[in-house]
């Protein structure tokens, strides 16, 4: 059921990309959607590059023959398109579920456009409900956790089996259960500025539509 709706999300998003463009191709469920359009897409005669924000994006892409370009051999990403974990009223987010939120995030912030794309039960009135991921070193864990839980969470260490969830950067994921964020922007500032933390999940004044797909059988676009 909801697969359907990520699956028209994803879809109404990538008719807006036009051959020249150089896309960021987000990662999870349902960007994986998006990335299986665009192929259909490039195979009907588009002419984008896309960039991947993980190696599991990178080998659908170019597994489905989607042209690539390398992060360093670009100045600009035209358009972006992502998944989010949650999505507040004024598009504010939490991403990082599927623990490629740093990667997500230098694409986004260096994106003209970022899409997001999603079934409707992403939606919410305040962000926190979904654990916060958060990518912190694997030096001194213990210490990055105590900062973290003086912001008011609980942290615990992304597992893969018994043992840590390695990203594609080779850090780790603290998903911190916040139970209701506030102030998204002030938290994302205090995020960073502890020793340890590489990046948070918090995506605020980024995105610049959300896709939302609905049980109607309806795409919302939210701006
Ligand atoms: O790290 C993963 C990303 O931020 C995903 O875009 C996010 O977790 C949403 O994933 P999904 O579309 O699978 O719900």
């Amino acid at each position: 059921m909801n697969e359907n709706l990520k699956k028209l999300a994803a879809e109404k998003a990538v008719e807006t990309l036009e051959s020249g463009m150089i896309v960021g191709l987000g990662t999870g469920s349902t960007a994986y959607w998006a990335i299986k359009r665009i192929a259909e897409r490039v195979w009907e005669g588009l002419d984008i590059k896309g960039v991947p924000s993980s190696e599991r994006s990178e080998q659908f892409a170019a597994e489905w023959e989607i042209p690539l370009i390398g992060i360093e051999e670009i100045d600009r990403i035209d358009v972006t398109i992502d998944g989010a974990d949650e999505i507040d009223p004024f598009l504010r987010l939490i991403k990082g579920g599927g623990g490629a939120l740093l990667r997500e995030k230098v694409l986004a912030a260096n994106s003209d456009k970022l899409l997001i794309i999603a079934d409707e039960s992403k939606r919410v009135e305040t962000l926190g409900r979904f654990p916060l991921p958060v990518e912190i070193v694997p030096f001194a864990v213990r210490l990055t956790l105590n900062r973290l839980r003086e912001l008011g969470c609980t942290p615990t260490v992304r597992l893969d089996g018994d043992r840590p969830y390695w990203t594609d950067n080779g850090n780790f994921i603290a998903d911190c259960q916040f139970g209701s964020i506030a102030d998204p922007e002030w938290l994302a500032v205090q995020l960073n500025q502890i020793p340890g933390v590489v990046e948070n999940g918090l995506f605020v004044r980024m995105a610049s539509a959300a896709y939302i797909g609905r049980s109607d059988g309806t795409v919302e676009i939210i701006k």
